[in-house]
């Protein structure tokens, strides 16, 4: 269940599910009792007190509840924030009742940090029932929490989520809690972990509750996502029989190349060899005399084609558009490659050129696999990137269905969605990422995966995984010399995940 990621519509169905299976029993005290504990465990023995943000909903009842147990213990707690009315949700009140009961303050407002020096924030202000730009009052307090944080170097624990990110699509408002740790409860969301939600919520936990699996699984409703994690598709990884030969792994070609743009071809061929594809092709548009490589002097194994005869080659799989460019040459040979009767990646400028052959990729018997930024992922879908941004779960979901194919929405938290609606997240990759070529180079590695016969759903997720997890190894922290994040190269990525790749074979 860990890797499950529900939207708020599925959490809600959670909740139900539970109260109707355990009337009389509260998940508001397993939260608040789990967050108390997690606090502990974060902050030893020290003395300072911890300023908690009470919100007017059920996220404040979560932090009333932490900080009556952390006062039982002997913490000092400074909570913010306005006392419960009518509207205040039942558990909520309830945790309202306690706290009063057992002594505790409702300050109306942050106290002046002259006389406290903090330990610790929790954010317990608003969780996923943010339905609105956040209130002035309760903006300052973010603020606040935000400026503290940075400047003390005070830890800022976010309840369920950070204040002011969606917990579905990860977009976080203008003003949003900046927080070091979040502990999440029931099940991980989408919204923490891509859009801007890896910038706000810091390292990530999951605290179940305790919740029954099997009521877990019958609340969820088709909405629901995974991670993109190796146990979905490493049995799936190509293997060699002691026996092989270079046919059995498969030919990948790869066809775009301008001239301006020769490049970004040769990284996605050497991509592809060095991800296990037996013979690698590859076409550059043009001829030699307008400058189309015929070699690659520093990878000699890759085979150079012209585009016309790409195709006499034994292909398994074929990937277009890195450095396609987007001439009437480039539509025309994108146009001839959508006939390819085998798995086909289409990338960069192929993806911007596509909206205008919608019937002929609709009509294709064989796999498409696209791997959109958020510039092409707006093409494709005929709006603009902030449109995207807005819910980038649901752009790739309506990228798979538009145009019958296997997607990737690349970024911070990438998507892979497939035409039946399903999607996955992946977590691994960093901002060193955000560079020239990067995109190529998992094209080669997507093309090579399909050629040594993996499944598209299976061969995106890995490549997606591997291309990540390959510049995160870039620049750990522990590796000397240190490739990262400013300056790594793609070329630099393609050999780390190569070295992944086996390691997972
Ligand atoms: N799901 C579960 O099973 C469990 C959930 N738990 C916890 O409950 C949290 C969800 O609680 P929740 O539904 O009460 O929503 P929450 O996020 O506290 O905020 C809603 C309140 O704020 C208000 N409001 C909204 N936006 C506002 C704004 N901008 N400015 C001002 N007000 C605004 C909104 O107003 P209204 O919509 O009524 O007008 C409403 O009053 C969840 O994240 C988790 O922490 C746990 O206890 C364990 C089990
Ligand atoms: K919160």
């Amino acid at each position: 269940m860990r890797n499950q990621l529900l939207t708020i519509r599925g959490l809600r169905a959670v909740e139900s599910a539970f109260q109707a299976q355990n009337p009389g029993q509260s998940l508001m005290a397993r939260a608040g009792e789990a967050a108390a504990r997690w606090v502990r465990e974060l902050t030893g023995e020290r003395p300072d007190p911890i300023l908690v943000l009470v919100g007017p909903g059920n996220n404040g009842g979560d932090a009333l509840v932490c900080a009556r147990e952390l006062m039982a213990l002997g913490y000092g707690c400074v909570c913010v924030g306005q006392p419960a009315t009518e509207w205040t949700p039942a558990d909520a009140q309830a945790a309202h009742a306690a706290f009063i009961a057992a002594g505790g303050v409702l300050h109306p407002d942050i106290p002046e940090t002259s006389s406290y020096r903090f330990s610790l924030i929790i954010d317990g202000l608003f969780g996923i029932g943010l339905n609105q730009p956040l209130s002035a009052t309760y903006a300052a307090w973010v603020e606040a929490a935000n400026t503290l944080s940075l400047l003390d170097d005070i830890p800022l624990l976010a309840l369920d989520i950070a204040s002011g990110l969606n917990s579905d699509t990860g977009l976080a408002q203008d003003i949003c809690v900046t927080a070091t740790h979040t502990l999440t409860f029931i099940a991980n969301k989408p919204g923490l972990l891509t859009a801007d939600g890896p910038d706000h919520s810091g390292e990530v936990q999951v605290c179940d509750l305790d919740i029954d699996p099997a009521l877990l699984t019958l609340a969820l409703d088709n909405e629901a996502g995974n991670l993109n994690d190796p146990n979905l598709w490493a049995d799936d990884l190509p293997q060699r029989a002691l026996n092989a030969n270079k046919g059995d792994a498969g030919s990948a070609g790869l066809l775009g190349g301008s001239p301006s743009m020769t490049g970004a071809l040769i990284l996605a061929a050497r991509s592809a060899l060095h991800s296990g594809a037996g013979r690698v092709y590859a076409a550059a548009l043009g001829n030699a005399q307008s400058g189309a490589p015929m070699l690659d002097p520093l990878q000699p194994e890759i085979m150079f084609r012209d585009p016309a005869s790409l195709r006499e080659a034994p292909l398994t799989a074929l990937g277009v558009g890195p450095g396609l460019g987007r001439s009437d040459v480039s539509r025309a040979v994108l146009a001839s490659a959508l006939d390819f009767e085998g798995p086909l990646v289409l990338d960069a400028d192929a993806l911007v050129l596509l909206p205008t052959l919608l019937d002929a990729v609709q009509q294709r018997h064989e796999p498409t696999l696209l791997t959109p930024h958020p510039g092409e992922a707006a093409a494709l879908l005929c709006t603009d990137i902030p449109s995207i941004e807005a819910n980038r779960i649901q752009a790739a979901c309506d990228i798979a269905a538009k145009y019958h194919a296997t997607v990737v929405l690349k970024g911070c938290g990438s998507i892979i969605a497939t035409p039946d609606g399903r999607w996955w997240i992946n977590t691994t990759g960093n901002p060193g990422m955000a560079t020239a070529g990067m995109g190529d180079v998992l094209t080669g590695i997507t093309t090579a995966l399909l050629a040594q016969g993996m499944a598209p759903e299976q061969a995106l997720c890995a490549a997606v995984w591997l291309h990540g997890a390959a510049a995160d190894v870039c620049v750990e922290s522990g590796n000397l010399p240190k490739l990262g994040p400013l300056g790594l190269t793609a070329s630099e990525v393609i050999l780390a995940a190569r070295t992944l790749l086996n390691a997972l074979i």
